[in-house]
């Protein structure tokens, strides 16, 4: 096994190429730490079923879909519960913090932590932290019981608050050693889980015993390696009553247009699921596929094209498309760094509106809608709910058998344990697949991502 100090990979090569990229551990770096039997063995619900526990060796491959000469690949460790636990329940004393922009599922993620700590494993003692990195040192903390939480994963948002921008990782470690924080559970985005780990090494370079755990939240799915996380599903479904919305103003007059904006700064996976799941958008703009707007092969083309042999049109873009067209791009940040967009469906739709008026071939009528924070605000479906759930329930497991640094995903459809480093850098993963192509032109509007290759 390679060596895993602070900065470094914990890998473990086997034969025919295996190679598991580990997750850190609390007796990686605190040596001779007790263990105790996993109360869930005890508990009459549980033992019963005799495959509960997950044996130590299993792992999840990255990559499922393999030639016959390739070598293993890399695997991530498999989450769930383990037979012995590195806490006393009586001991623990857990805490959880909320970061970034609000994704529906975020109050049902809060509340399994709770839940999950204390009906499984019989921990009481849980801590919310107000208002995102920044509530460590400059807010007041309140008490999370099964009680408070009953309810909350009806209600949207976080009932803990959010923020951007305040991460100071010497304040927020120092905070958990004075308060006696044993277990962290961090729930964000890419930005979110950069600050996770910045607190994870800072806590392992202390040499404390504290397991820290991220659980992912990517509304619009901009997170590398996991299959997707909570929120996407609802954001996805929510999208359809603004598409229908756009459709109606767009059929409702001659040559109308009906113009959506969704979220993915860097990911087109909502705006290219919604208009999937839709069928009554035409095109679709993302970031990961260029286009531009005049000329043979250009958007306004399409849009004549669309609007001559069809009498209306509805368009879906992502927040992220067609940046680079944006005229006066801006350049500032948010207070966490992330770069601000210019609202680029405003911007078209200003666009579009001037080209047809200065063309004089066909008069349009434009309506623009961007349901951007209704979305984000709204609980989450049942499916998200189910999924929130059982990703807190991992972090929950991984947390109690001593595993840290770590976030809880899902890839390949199983529950792993992923190291930090594997999920901090923001991908874009639209890949526009033959099948998807295939279904994109085979549908009777032809909806087309509009890229000029
Ligand atoms: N590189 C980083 N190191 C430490 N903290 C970070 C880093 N990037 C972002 N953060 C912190 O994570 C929190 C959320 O980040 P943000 O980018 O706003 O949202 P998200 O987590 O949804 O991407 C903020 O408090 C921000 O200060
Ligand atoms: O919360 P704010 O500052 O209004 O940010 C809006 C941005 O948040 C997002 O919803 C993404 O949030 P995260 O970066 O926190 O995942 C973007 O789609 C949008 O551009």
């Amino acid at each position: 096994m390679a060596s895993n100090g602070v900065d470094e990979i914990k890998l473990v090569e086997g034969p025919a190429g295996y190679v598991l990229e580990d997750v850190p551990h609390l007796s990686d770096y605190i040596l001779d730490l007790p263990t105790y039997p996993n109360p869930l063995q005890s508990n009459a619900a549980y033992s019963v079923v005799r495959q509960y526990f997950v044996d130590e060796d299993d792992t999840v491959q990255e990559k499922i879909v393999v030639h016959k000469d390739s070598p293993r690949g890399t695997h991530f460790r498999r989450a769930g519960p383990r037979q012995k636990v590195y806490f006393k329940p009586s001991d623990v004393r857990a805490c959880i913090v909320t970061c970034g922009g609000l994704c529906p599922g975020l109050n049902t993620v809060i509340r399994e932590i709770v839940c999950g700590l204390h009906f499984m494993y019989g921990v009481t003692e849980v801590i919310g932290v107000d208002c995102g990195f920044r509530g460590f040192y400059s807010k007041n903390t309140v008490a999370l019981t099964p009680k408070t939480v009953s309810d909350i994963h009806k209600r949207g948002g976080t009932i803990l608050g959010t923020s951007r921008g305040g991460h100071d990782t010497s304040k927020i470690v120092d905070n958990i050693q004075d308060r006696e924080i044993n277990q962290v559970y961090i729930i964000g985005g890419d930005g979110t889980q950069k600050g996770a780990s910045a607190i994870y090494k800072e806590i392992r370079r202390r040499g404390l015993n504290v397991a820290v755990a991220g659980i992912p939240k990517t509304i619009d799915n901009d997170i590398p390696v996991i299959d997707k996380s909570f929120g996407f599903d609802t954001a996805v479904e929510e999208a359809q009553r603004a598409i229908n919305a756009a459709h109606v103003e767009a059929t409702s007059v001659e040559n109308g247009i009906g113009l959506v904006k969704l979220m993915g700064r860097y990911s087109g996976f909502i705006a290219m699921y919604a208009t999937l799941a839709s069928r009554d958008v035409d095109c679709c703009l993302i970031p990961e596929s260029p286009f531009y707007l005049e000329g043979k092969g250009g958007l306004y083309e399409f849009i004549a094209k669309r609007l001559r042999e069809n009498g209306h049109m509805v368009i879906v873009i992502a927040e992220g498309a067609g940046q680079d067209l944006v005229a006066e791009s801006i350049d500032q940040q948010d207070a966490s760094g992330n770069k601000l967009l210019k609202d680029v469906g405003l911007w078209m739709s200003l666009k579009i509106k001037e080209h047809f008026a200065k063309q004089s071939v066909m008069d349009i009528t434009l309506k623009y809608i961007d349901p951007t924070y209704m979305i984000r605000a709204i609980p989450a479906n049942a499916s998200d709910n189910v999924y929130s759930t059982l990703l807190a329930q991992s972090a929950v497991h991984g947390a109690m058998a001593g595993y840290t640094g770590f976030v809880s995903g899902l890839v390949n459809g199983r529950h792993t344990y992923i190291p930090f480093n594997r999920i901090t850098e923001r991908q874009n993963k639209v890949v526009i697949t033959d099948r998807m192509w295939a279904r994109m032109l085979s549908s009777t509007n032809q909806p087309s991502f509009m890229n000029p290759s």
